[in-house]
């Protein structure tokens, strides 16, 4: 089953959502009511930390000719960059290149610390699809950690819902694309990610906690670009999920409600 946060009518209601038609999600209300995706505005459906990875895919760590990491590399995203399906982010002023990346999130089920691979999945409640968007012309000059690259506002658009595990037979062979104004630019799969979950949730269960609620976005694959004001960004993963993201200037965001 999918669950989703939306609003409607200015009140919170938990959702459950019908994908049958992706250009058309139906949601439905724990009493019954249904809507349409563009009746309601969607929210983050998780407000957890996000621990990010970095270079978890081969293809992508090559295309930024960086060596495979031998361990993995780990952020934090913030819940002040929390964003949802169908809202806007910005692309800050001044900056030359900004790009979006399609990730499979991984939302923890339960208390997991010092978990062993081989238990990990049964901590794992679903999943979800993250925009990890980013400025690269700031990774170049802040570098680590990468909180001005990764944690402006509006840049973690998450969602629309999460999908329970046992409804993903193998999330370790899934498709996850990008489409900028309906052009495919960046296409991959799950097969490739060089830290599988077991391994993700070994190693962070290690050394810190992880609550309910929290995700891992376990890295995106090959297949960067520049987005600008005005683009329509779509990151899907496979049987998860597929985001859309309007992308505005910094004037426009700050203008108005996003
Ligand atoms: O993009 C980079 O140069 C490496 C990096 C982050 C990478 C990801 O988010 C990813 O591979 O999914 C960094 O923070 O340096």
């Amino acid at each position: 089953m999918k669950h989703a946060r939306v609003e409607i009518n200015a009140v919170v209601e938990q959702v459950t959502c019908d994908d049958a038609n992706p250009d058309s999600y139906q949601v439905m209300t724990r009493d019954g009511r249904t809507y349409s995706e563009t009746e309601v505005t969607w929210l983050p459906p998780k407000s957890g930390v996000i621990i990010g990875l970095a270079l978890n895919y081969a293809d992508h760590a090559a295309e930024l000719d960086f060596d495979k990491p031998e361990s993995p590399i780990l952020f934090v995203k913030s819940p002040s960059s929390s964003n949802a399906h169908n809202k806007k982010a910005y692309r800050p002023d001044n900056v030359n290149y900004m790009h979006y990346e399609s990730e499979l999130v991984v939302v923890i089920g339960k208390t997991a610390s010092k978990v062993k691979a081989e238990e990990a999945m049964d901590y794992v409640g679903g999943y979800t699809v993250c925009n990890e968007l980013t400025v690269r012309d700031y990774l170049e000059d802040f570098s680590r950690p990468p909180i001005k690259v990764k944690n402006v506002d509006s840049f973690g658009p998450l969602g629309p819902w999460v999908v329970d595990r046992d409804d993903i037979d193998d999330p370790h062979n899934l498709a996850v694309r990008t489409w900028v104004n309906g052009e495919l630019r960046q296409e991959g799969n799950t097969r490739d990610l060089i830290f599988n979950i077991p391994e993700l949730i070994e190693y962070i269960s290690s050394f810190m906690t992880l609550q309910p609620g929290d995700m891992i976005a376990t890295g995106t694959p090959k297949g960067l670009s520049d987005v600008k004001p005005g683009d329509e960004i779509i990151v899907e993963v496979e049987s998860v999920g597929r985001l859309r993201t309007w992308l505005v200037s910094e004037e426009e965001y700050y203008s108005q409600a996003s």
